[in-house]
């Protein structure tokens, strides 16, 4: 399988300060959604700057469609899609007439506008000024302006950033289907790890320039796969010795909690009714050691 873009131990510094990127070494698959997922200034925009030409890399460590990228500066950008600056729109002009303004900007045909218009969902409001859009449907118009020129690799950086949860769901449904549909390959970063699980067949995490974890999410998830849930109820022994034969690994916390270890997340319902119907008082119930928590511990400065 092809790498549409691959790093070797990619490192930067701005001036001569502390390196930002660290041997960074990313491996993005040819049809992939590629989350970049890290802490605010763990690096990401560097790399999508570096990754764009926005800012020249410092040695010779990205391959971008299986070539070095300084051997193909800068036809290559015609073949990359990028929203990684705040777009340029012009918010007294229509969203039509922006795309116009930039297909003519660029060489490319408007031909295209209608049907980009209608990809990103704003079909209705092509004739309508942007002051007017809110800042989804900007982000949307911003993402139609990067597919303008067709291309097979689009570099989104924190698009979702600023937008409410409906907005957010809209990008990801529109990525999840120029993938699907279009087959273009994304590489979209952000700080927040439910939306990279909710959209990305792989995942990056970077941390103080250092990449900590990469490969597919359901390896990822995979890793997750067993529940381990704290519940709060009346009288943890008396529970504890009941509950041991059907649920054995079952450890005792204290007085009023039981951690319970489950193969799976699906086997937590039939638990709790199961308690339920035995006449247990139950508190609270906590999921611990998912996946979120060990993002967390992985990111915390302390460790
Ligand atoms: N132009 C610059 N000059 C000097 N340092 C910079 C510059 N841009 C970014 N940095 C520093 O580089 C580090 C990485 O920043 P970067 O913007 O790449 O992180 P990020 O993961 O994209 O975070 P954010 O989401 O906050 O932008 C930070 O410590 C930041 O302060």
């Amino acid at each position: 399988m092809v790498n549409i873009i691959e790093t070797t131990a990619l490192s930067f510094g701005y001036g001569r300060h502390k390196k930002v990127l660290d041997n960074v070494s990313l491996h993005i698959p040819e049809g992939a959604i590629y989350g970049f997922l890290g802490p605010n200034g763990a690096g990401k925009s560097t790399t999508m700057r570096l990754l764009t030409g926005i800012i020249p890399e410092q040695g010779n460590a990205i391959r971008l469609f299986g070539e070095p990228l300084r051997q193909q500066m800068p036809g290559v950008f015609s073949k990359i899609g990028s929203l990684v600056e705040q777009p340029a729109l012009y918010l007294h002009l229509s969203g039509i007439d922006n795309l116009r303004y930039i297909a003519r900007l660029r060489g490319v045909s408007p031909k295209r506008i209608p049907a980009m218009l209608e990809l990103v969902g704003l079909a209705n409001d092509g004739k309508r000024k942007v002051k007017q859009y809110s800042l989804g449907m900007k982000q949307r118009l911003a993402i139609a302006m990067a597919l303008l020129d067709e291309p097979a690799l689009l570099l989104l950086d924190e698009p979702v950033n600023g937008l409410d949860p409906n907005g957010i769901q809209e990008i990801r449904q529109l990525l999840m289907r120029l993938n699907r549909e279009n087959g273009v390959t994304i590489f979209v970063s952000s700080h927040l790890l439910p939306e990279i699980e909710k959209m990305c067949t792989h995942v990056g995490i970077i941390h103080n320039g250092q990449l900590k974890f990469e490969g597919r999410m359901d390896e990822l998830s995979a890793r997750f796969a067993t529940a381990n849930i704290v519940v709060t109820l009346g009288d943890a022994v008396r529970w504890a010795e009941r509950l041991e034969p059907l649920y054995p690994g079952l450890m005792v916390l204290h007085a009023r909690q039981i951690r319970f270890m489950l193969p799976t997340k699906e086997a937590v319902p039939g638990m709790v009714r199961s308690l339920v119907d035995a006449g247990a008082d139950i508190y609270e119930l906590r999921m611990e050691g998912g996946l979120e928590d060990w993002f967390m511990s992985l990111i915390d400065t302390n460790k």
